[in-house]
């Protein structure tokens, strides 16, 4: 289904080196100069779950599948960037392409790592970015709703919706608001993703500390703490340095690294569950002695769409899904148990898929 993460941010503030701890690769060009990264770099990631291991301990599953996203390495961007500054709207096409946006924001200090703008401000960094990506909007919307002059003339009643929803965000951005402040309708919903807006797409902000900090944080990340959370917005605290470091590493001595630094688990799994969060996605499971697979949905799809991401005809065909909740599958010890204890649901067409659901769908081709 391809749902992408862009990874945003200044110049060398520690995006490629995020991806790459991400993606396990040194795919990306990790490197001390401003602008390295100039082709974006695409990497699937797995989506991080332990509920899957649990359900695959139980019905002693072979292989586990987790599901995955994907996370894209865009090149850095700078005040003007809109203007063509940097490397300007070459950028701005591929952020438009996500889902959602991981903004990279430097917080730790070293002498020896250069910033754009010559001191460590990741608040200041975060307008910079955030303004550049308003301008963006405001250009293209003006281009968009000068376009639609005409057609509104002749009463064209989409481009009259669209107008409506490009004046909409039009007026948030002139008051310095992203115009993912908008309240939208739900029936507006679909054609207001279709703007595809860079301000619109969620975001969440992802502080790379120094080595020492990734456990507590610092200053710098408490700064952003406090932004975010007056924005609404989530943040996540890592070392992108360490975590590339542990990428390296056998699971096991992982494991030890990790302990050691007083963090629970890789920065780079919580990362990924946020965004995954932030997408507002959720997990399904299909568990079987062959594999234990989770599956991704967005919030609020019905049991053939859900059926359909397995196989275009578990949708078509679709008759119903048995279901046990995830919590009912660990409660009786696995599917026969659920059963016998009347939690396995034969739901239909209309049935919501919950997250953590374990499904078996029935359908005929
Ligand atoms: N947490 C950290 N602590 C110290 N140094 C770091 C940290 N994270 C990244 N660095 C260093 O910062 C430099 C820039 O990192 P990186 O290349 O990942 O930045 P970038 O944001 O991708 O830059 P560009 O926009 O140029 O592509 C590298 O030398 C990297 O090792
Ligand atoms: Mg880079």
């Amino acid at each position: 289904m391809g749902f992408k993460v862009g990874i945003v941010g200044l110049p060398n503030v520690g995006k490629s080196t995020t991806f790459n701890a991400l993606t396990k690769t040194a795919a990306a060009q990790a490197a001390n100069f401003p602008f390295c990264t100039i082709e974006p770099n695409v990497g699937d990631v797995a989506v991080p779950d332990d509920r899957l291991d649990k359900l695959a301990a139980i019905a002693s599953s072979k292989q586990i599948i987790p599901t995955r996203m994907t996370f894209v390495d865009i090149a850095g961007l700078v005040k003007g960037a809109s203007k063509g500054e940097g490397l300007g709207n070459q950028f701005l096409a591929n952020i438009r392409e996500t889902d959602a946006i991981a903004h990279v924001l430097r917080c730790f200090d070293d002498d020896d790592v250069t910033h754009v703008d010559d001191r460590v401000d990741p608040v200041a960094d975060a307008e910079t970015i955030e303004t550049e990506l308003m301008l963006a909007d405001l250009e293209s919307i003006e281009k968009r709703r000068q376009g639609l002059v005409r057609k509104l003339k002749g009463n064209d009643k989409e481009a009259k919706e669209q107008d409506r929803l490009l004046a909409m965000a039009q007026e948030a951005i002139e008051n310095d608001r992203p115009a993912r402040t908008v309240e939208i309708d739900p029936e507006d919903e679909k054609l207001w993703k279709g703007l595809q807006l860079l301000s619109t797409k969620p975001v969440l902000y992802v502080c790379n500390v120094g080595e020492s900090e990734a456990a507590e944080g610092n200053e710098h990340s408490t700064a952003v703490a406090e932004m975010a959370a007056k924005q609404g917005n989530t943040h996540v605290i890592i070392s992108a340095q360490i975590e590339e470091e542990i990428s390296q590493l056998e699971a096991e001595e992982a494991e030890m690294f990790l302990s050691e630094m007083g963090l629970e688990e890789a920065g780079l799994d919580r990362l990924i569950r946020a965004g995954h969060d932030l997408l507002q996605l959720e997990t399904y499971f299909t568990v079987g002695p062959k594999e234990a697979r989770a599956w991704t949905i967005t919030k609020g799809t019905a049991a053939p769409q859900a059926a359909g991401v397995i196989h275009g005809d578990f949708e078509r065909g679709f008759i119903r899904a048995e279901t046990i909740a995830y919590d009912d599958y660990i409660a009786f010890n696995g599917e026969q148990g659920a059963k016998e204890a009347g939690k396995m649901r034969a739901e239909g067409k209309g049935y919501i898929v919950q997250d953590g659901d374990v499904m078996h769908f029935l359908f005929n081709t």
